[in-house]
């Protein structure tokens, strides 16, 4: 059994305030017995690419020393959210991943980047500010492999599909989908992952702000190989608690066996 905490957190736009709201929420969830704690998509700053390059540091900086230092206090495995990244000039959106003694164990830069336009609805475009990153990214924990992706790296099935095969047990998506595409995408995606996996999924979102100029869709969720959702919320700021039981992934994958049944032969010019 692993317990994972997705903490929902209020963002504003006070980064001092961000990093210790987070430290509080990880803190809480860790004393209810969390063993993996995961912050959302941009949750030292507001979200949107006119805050990047003000709220961007350096992948060793302030935000990084308190996450390391959130991850140690409270002995838990730290999915870091994301915050802006620069480095020689790039900006990325970035997570890290910390260890119980606050060791960073892996980084992900977001390999999608959220470029869409809906009509009347919602327009976005990080690239214009924001390079992707270049690798998929698995880290070993004591409780097992898991993959990280960054929110609309999840419409991207390929990356928890080779996170699966390289035997994660979780896909964990640090996100901030927002009422346009979440209430349509959000959960069904996540059961898709999982379904097609037989894996944990789950994503974190910042709580909806009403006064920002991007309304997060909230809804952290967790989905159990299976599919089901184990545990959810609405947009307030909350925690989201669920206990992954990996028995339940073994099962999924004998009952209904897919993983063996894949016809490589027929998909192998699936990128062409
Ligand atoms: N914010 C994102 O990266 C993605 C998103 O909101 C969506 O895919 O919808």
């Amino acid at each position: 059994m692993v317990k994972l905490a997705l903490v929902q957190l209020l963002v504003s736009s006070n980064k001092q305030q961000n990093l210790k709201r987070a430290a509080t929420l990880i803190k809480e969830a860790a004393n209810k017995g969390a063993n993996i704690v995961v912050l959302p998509e941009c949750f030292n700053s507001p979200y949107g690419i006119q805050y990047f390059e003000e709220y961007a540091e350096e992948l060793h900086g302030e935000t990084a020393r308190a996450l390391s230092a959130m991850a140690k206090e409270s002995n838990v495995y730290l999915i870091g959210g994301s915050f802006p990244e620069i480095q020689f000039g790039k900006y990325y959106n970035t997570c890290t991943i910390w260890n119980r003694v606050g060791e960073l164990i892996g980084t992900h830069r977001k390999v999608h980047l959220f470029d869409i336009d809906i009509p009347g609805k919602i327009t976005f475009q990080e690239s214009k500010v924001l390079s992707p990153g270049n690798e998929l990214t698995l880290v070993d924990t004591e409780h097992g492999t898991i993959g990280v992706g960054i929110c609309y790296d999840i419409r991207f099935p390929e990356m928890a599909m080779i996170a699966a095969r390289k035997g994660a047990f979780a896909m964990i998506y640090p996100g901030a989908f927002n009422t346009t595409t979440g209430p349509l995408h959000w959960e069904l995606l996540q059961r898709a992952r999982a379904v097609d996996n037989q894996m944990f999924v789950a994503a974190c979102s910042p709580a909806r702000d009403t006064s920002a100029t991007y309304h997060a869709w909230g809804h952290s969720t967790v989905v159990d190989p299976m599919g089901k959702v184990l545990a959810t919320t609405e947009e307030s700021e909350a925690i989201v608690e669920a206990e992954l039981d990996i028995e339940e992934m073994k099962n999924a994958r004998t009952s209904i066996p897919v993983s063996f049944q894949r016809r490589f032969d027929l998909y192998k010019n699936v990128a062409e």
